[in-house]
């Protein structure tokens, strides 16, 4: 038989065995329907207790319905043959194995595919022809859709083909890596490479930081990890949650489809300018502010700044307490603060004993006067005056002036909008660096407040914070009860009727809307509280953040479980890391692990290798991912006479576009630059031009560098390098970003100083 009989014959098979998957797929999500509708239409029948649990089960099935319509896409890709001595329980003898997205099996519960993350299919990651670990032939088959478009095998039997290839299922990662790129980040789960699959799989505990080039994958590892984790540790981190952490807004959006089509949608994913409950920060663009917000000892300043608001009083104070003058004295405010201050508790709960303390002492002082003038023998009722003084309108005025109740966002607007304040919290600083710190009262917060906010919370407490969430949960209770009285008055009789046992009372179902609300929104709930211990975090672009932006994460996983992804040569914020080791030892010393990914995926040789010169002319010392293709073309630099930058933009870019043939076209620009080149741009392209965040959507996108980070396009061209330096004092960080973001082409425009190493 030839071997285009045999290739075509394997097709037909893997197109049968793909049907009969997708028809089990709709099958299953049929059943689910249905059962999710019976469930529905059961209504409020039996005891509260089987009400309660219909609304789990219709939740469950829900989700799981959910599940199985985000695998539509691709839901297989892979097939393993074994050997016969293989542990094979649960499926046919002598079968291939399947690997999918999920897990199936048939009616008869005989497996008919694997979920990727299950230990089942490790070796369809992991096999080689030096440790085959029983795989015979592994497959990759390569879908559109539903449609079987090809297979792809690797026949891992060293006496027969010789060494087996570094790269795993090449046809298919290649086909992979040179699709257009669409604005979305696409899941790898087909094709994960063995270096990726070990960090992907390893143990849940501890810090593992992920060190890796430009287009190494770090972003797709940390997404498949945090997949993989919950899937292995379900139990554990089902209630607790896991937190994924990314630079930007845009970048959230970027991959927010990952997660999903691997059938995980738990997963809390949050920019560093999102981590403080309720607040959505812009980024900070002035650097030296960026650069000393982000210091460690920026914990400390605000911690004086807490403490410099108990205040001590300069002389006794009168103070009129239902007519009768009393003396409120230095020494008792002293002495208030003292044992407030001792009990160690937060700014907002230690007031709580500093005006009990005061309180008590005005109240004996009023009792003795009003004892006094009221003559000998006759007692007064205390509880009564501790009432009275209290409510004073003087006493309330001294106490607040001397220990005020703070929100994080009082304390810190008035901390940097008045000089003579920070001055005394911030006596390390330097005249310049407080001078950074000027924020006017009322402007946006930045990235860079996020964590001094957090900070403060965790200083002040939560006295605000669960006033108003007990006021809010009271209130919304008398929603629920309201709301339950009148479902009642309508309801009664077909409650009745329909058999509820017991007496039903408002209150039980307003408590029943609470409780299901509970549920249903564990990841709404984590986002929400500040307070929330996460059971894993993923942090990426994880060089850029600063000693206080770590400070902040530790707080939300104290048992310390991360996966930490970066690159340091990519750093550019001002308070960024420059090792790793800088970076993690403030927190865990040096108990982490570090891995590194070594095989850019991304980027064409000659345009990878061009980077790396410009990085290593700059002084960088970076290891050099391998470029996995060669791409068709070197970088490309146009040196232009002055004042022709935006001529020469206009003169290219219809041919840029052409070649990216419908894929993404970036123009990666100085912030300086950014607003007369895209007007330039959209003046050619007019709505087809995206700008920023939300700008992925559109295929021709006019960005700063910094933006760009973690992004990729087919085509990109480079505006005058040298001044992507000179922005960041001088850093390479960005323009080594900007270099890297191609799939297939750059191209650099340039009236200025090329730097060293771009085209030599
Ligand atoms: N095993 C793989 N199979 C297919 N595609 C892959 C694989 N690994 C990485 N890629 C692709 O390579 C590109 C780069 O991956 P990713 O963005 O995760 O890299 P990165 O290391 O985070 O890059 P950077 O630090 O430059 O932002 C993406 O398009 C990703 O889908």
């Amino acid at each position: 038989m030839s071997e285009s009989t045999t290739v075509h014959r394997e097709l037909e098979a893997e197109r049968d065995y793909v049907a009969k998957l997708y028809s089990r797929l709709d099958e299953l999500r049929a059943e689910k329907k249905e059962q999710l509708t019976r469930t529905r239409a059961a209504g409020a029948q039996g005891t509260l207790q089987n009400v309660s649990e219909r609304d789990s089960f219709a939740a469950l099935y829900e989700d799981r319905l959910a599940q199985l319509n985000a695998v539509e896409d691709r839901l297989v890709f892979g097939r393993l043959d074994l050997d016969d001595n293989v542990n094979r329980a649960g499926e046919e003898p002598g079968a291939p194995r399947y690997i999918g997205r999920i897990g199936m099996t048939d009616d008869e519960l005989t497996r008919l595919m694997v979920d990727w993350r299950a230990p089942e299919a490790a070796a369809f990651y992991q096999a080689t022809a030096l440790h085959r670990q029983g795989v015979r032939r592994r497959r990759h088959l390569m879908l559109r859709g539903r449609t079987v478009l090809g297979i792809d095998d690797e026949v891992l039997d060293t006496e027969l083909f010789g060494e087996a290839d570094d790269h795993q299922g090449e046809g298919a990662l290649m086909a992979a890596l040179t699709q257009k790129r669409t604005g979305r980040m696409g899941d790898i789960v087909g094709t994960i490479q063995a270096e990726q699959d070990r960090i992907i799989r390893a143990p849940l505990a501890g810090v593992l930081v992920v060190q890796g080039g430009p287009g190494t994958g770090k972003t797709a590892v940390a997404l498949h990890r945090a997949a993989f984790l919950l899937y292995e540790h379900r139990e554990r981190l089902k209630s607790a949650g896991v937190l994924l952490v990314g630079p930007s807004t845009s970048f959230m959006r970027y991959i927010e489809r990952v997660l999903p089509s691997l059938g995980e949608t738990g997963v809390v994913m949050s920019s560093v300018g999102e981590l403080y409950p309720g607040l959505r920060a812009i980024p900070e663009h002035n650097r030296e502010t960026a650069r000393v917000k982000g210091k460690q000892l920026m914990a400390k300043v605000v911690a004086k700044a807490v403490s410099n608001r108990q205040r001590l009083l300069a002389e006794d104070r009168r103070v009129v307490v239902e007519g009768t003058r009393l003396t409120l004295t230095r020494g008792q405010v002293r002495h208030a603060r003292e044992r407030a201050r001792s009990a160690h508790k937060p700014h907002n709960e230690a007031r709580d004993i500093f005006v009990k303390t005061l309180v008590r002492e005005l109240a004996e002082q009023l009792q003795q006067k009003l004892e006094e003038s009221a003559g000998n023998g006759n007692a007064v009722d205390r509880s009564y005056l501790v009432q009275e003084v209290r409510e004073s309108r003087d006493v309330r005025i001294a106490l607040n002036l001397c220990w005020m109740p703070l929100t994080p966002q009082s304390l810190l607007e008035e901390l940097f909008a008045k000089p003579h304040l920070l001055a005394a919290a911030a006596p390390q600083l330097r005249e310049a660096e407080l001078k950074a710190l000027y924020r006017a009262p009322g402007s946006p917060w930045t990235e860079a407040d996020v964590p001094l906010l957090d900070e403060a919370a965790e200083l002040l407490g939560e006295f605000h914070a669960v006033g108003n969430k007990e006021a809010g949960a009271e209130a919304q209770l008398k929603r629920d009860l309201e709301n339950a009285e009148a479902t009642l008055r309508n309801v009664n009789e077909m409650l009745f009727n329909a058999g509820i046992d017991g007496l039903v009372e408002a209150e039980d179902l307003a408590a029943m809307n609470q409780e299901t609300e509970v549920r249903q929104t564990a990841a709404e709930r984590a986002v929400a509280d500040r307070n929330w211990a996460y059971g894993h975090v993923v942090v990426d672009e994880a060089q850029e953040l600063s000693p206080m932006q770590w400070r902040l994460l530790m707080r939300r996983c104290p048992l310390k479980s991360f996966t930490v992804v970066g690159d340091i040569a990519q750093t550019s914020s001002a308070s960024g890391a420059t090792s790793w080791e800088q970076a993690m030892r403030p927190f865990v010393a040096e108990r982490f692990t570090l891995e590194e990914l070594t095989v850019n995926y991304r980027t064409p040789m000659q345009i990878a290798e061009a980077a790396t010169r410009v990085a290593h002319a700059a002084g960088l010392t970076i290891s050099t991912p391998k470029a996995v293709r060669e791409g068709e073309w070197p970088p490309i630099v146009d040196r232009l006479p002055q004042g022709t930058l935006l001529e020469k933009l206009r003169e290219i870019l219809p041919g840029e576009v052409e070649i990216a043939d419908g894929g993404l076209l970036a123009v990666i620009v100085p912030e300086s630059r950014l607003r007369t080149v895209r007007a330039a741009v959209v003046e050619l392209f007019g709505r087809r031009v995206g700008t920023g965040s939300g700008g992925l959507s559109q295929d021709i996108v006019v960005l700063g560098a910094r933006e760009s980070k973690g992004l990729e396009f087919d085509v990109v061209v480079v505006l005058e390098p040298q001044e992507l330096i000179d922005e960041v004092e001088g850093s390479v960080g960005d323009l080594y970003v900007a270099m890297t973001r191609t799939t297939q082409r750059l191209r650099i425009l340039a009236e200025g100083t090329i730097p060293a190493g771009i085209d030599s």
